[in-house]
């Protein structure tokens, strides 16, 4: 099937956007060939299937020393109907704060927010418009803390059957949700990434997704003008042969490794193991969640993203950098695991934060 598509498709997506976006493709230090870009999807996918409702206070408080770390990328929450999910309620407020008092960094950090429709970039815009229209780009640029870069989120999945349990309408139909919050996005100069989930596995047409359809999607995507892919494991059931399949898949179809970011849940304990791989085939750009925090509320049985300690630990193992502290990280995934009532799900985690107390700190 692959091969029908491949060569149209290589042409339209070398010809597609002549602007890249400002965060995603031209954080050059973030591009080396020894930098993996960690993407810290804590707060929203890490907590979004929590039950008990995380007081917002919580929240930003989390962001805030996340900030602190070293991460560059926080997807900070959603824009998604409080009736399906409605931890993220409170997301609005989140972005007010993070646009107001923008939390104190190192580095410039880019906030992500995730919304699936119209209706949640609307609810978005209400909130990011009023902070800033009222700060020019020359007071922006000249202030002492600027704005913080903002970049949207989008997700469909690659199984009729989940992207029906996630979203209620048919991956054709989510497609047709984006083209509008693209076209405004692009307006805007907001970049957008594109996730599409269970590309390794779904839970309800079990573990055999055709990495062609995975591929057709994530052309597609670009081609509407995403200027990122995250192609998610949402099950863990990705296996390295799996993984490797995927990625093959994917260059085949003509989509660059600087396209596409990984996002793999730890599930049954592969993620660490499909990372590598991923990182074998020059994928730089991962989505990880502290302290493994997570879980879909539309994947049953799901567990938590990978933990970025893991992630962080992994990369510097193999002589590669990511910019963060792991021991400052360590300590924010065991707040935010004694704050929420879970057990800390990262090892190098545990075993970091074991150390600095064996050494007095
Ligand atoms: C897409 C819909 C809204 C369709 O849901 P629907 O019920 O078909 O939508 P609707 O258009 O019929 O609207 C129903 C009600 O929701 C409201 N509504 C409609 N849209 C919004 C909105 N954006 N924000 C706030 N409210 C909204 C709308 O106004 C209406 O309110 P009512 O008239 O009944 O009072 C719903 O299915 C939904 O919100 N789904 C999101 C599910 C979700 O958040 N899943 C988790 C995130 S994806 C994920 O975790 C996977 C990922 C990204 O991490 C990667 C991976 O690991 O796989």
């Amino acid at each position: 099937m692959i091969s029908k598509f491949t060569c149209l498709r290589t042409l339209r997506l070398a010809a597609r956007h002549p602007c890249r976006p400002r965060s995603l493709a031209t954080a050059a230090p973030n591009r080396a060939a020894d930098f993996v870009r960690i993407v810290e999807v804590g707060p929203r996918d890490g907590l979004q299937n929590e039950k008990t409702s995380i007081p917002v206070d919580t929240k930003i408080e989390l962001v805030e020393r996340l900030a602190q770390t070293g991460l560059r990328t926080i997807e900070a929450g959603s824009f998604v109907s409080p009736k399906w999910v409605p931890q993220m309620a409170n997301s609005s407020d989140i972005l007010q704060h993070i646009l107001a008092s923008p939390p104190k960094s190192a580095a410039p950090i880019t906030y992500q927010w995730l919304l699936p429709n119209v209706r949640g970039l609307d609810n978005f815009l209400s909130a990011w418009e009023a902070k800033t229209s009222s700060t020019s780009m020359k007071d922006n640029a000249d202030s002492a803390s600027p704005l913080p870069e903002t970049e949207l989120s989008i997700f469909t999945a690659a199984t009729e059957s989940f992207t029906q349990k996630n979203t209620n309408c048919s991956i054709d139909e989510s497609l047709a949700r984006f083209e509008p919050i693209m076209s405004r996005a692009k307006d805007l100069d907001l970049p957008v990434r594109a996730y599409i989930s269970v590309a390794l596995g779904c839970p309800y047409e079990g573990p055999n997704v055709d990495p062609h359809k995975v591929a057709e999607l994530a052309v597609s995507l670009l081609e509407m003008g995403a200027d990122e892919i995250s192609v998610a494991d949402t099950t863990g059931m990705g296996t390295a042969p799996k993984t490797a399949e995927l990625l093959k898949t994917l260059s085949a179809a003509g989509i660059e490794k600087n396209d596409l970011a990984l996002h793999f849940h730890d599930t049954y304990g592969m993620a660490l193991v499909n990372t590598v791989v991923a990182l074998e085939h020059g994928i730089r750009t991962f989505d990880a969640a502290v302290a493994g925090l997570g879980g879909c509320p539309f994947s049953p049985g799901a567990t938590g993203n990978v933990a970025t300690e893991d992630l962080v630990h992994l990369v510097h193992s193999l002589g590669a950098k990511t910019g963060v502290d792991i021991e400052k990280l360590a300590e924010v995934g065991e707040w935010i695991s004694k704050e929420i009532g879970r057990s800390n799900e990262s090892s190098a985690g545990k075993a970091t934060l074991a150390r600095l107390r064996k050494s007095g700190r």
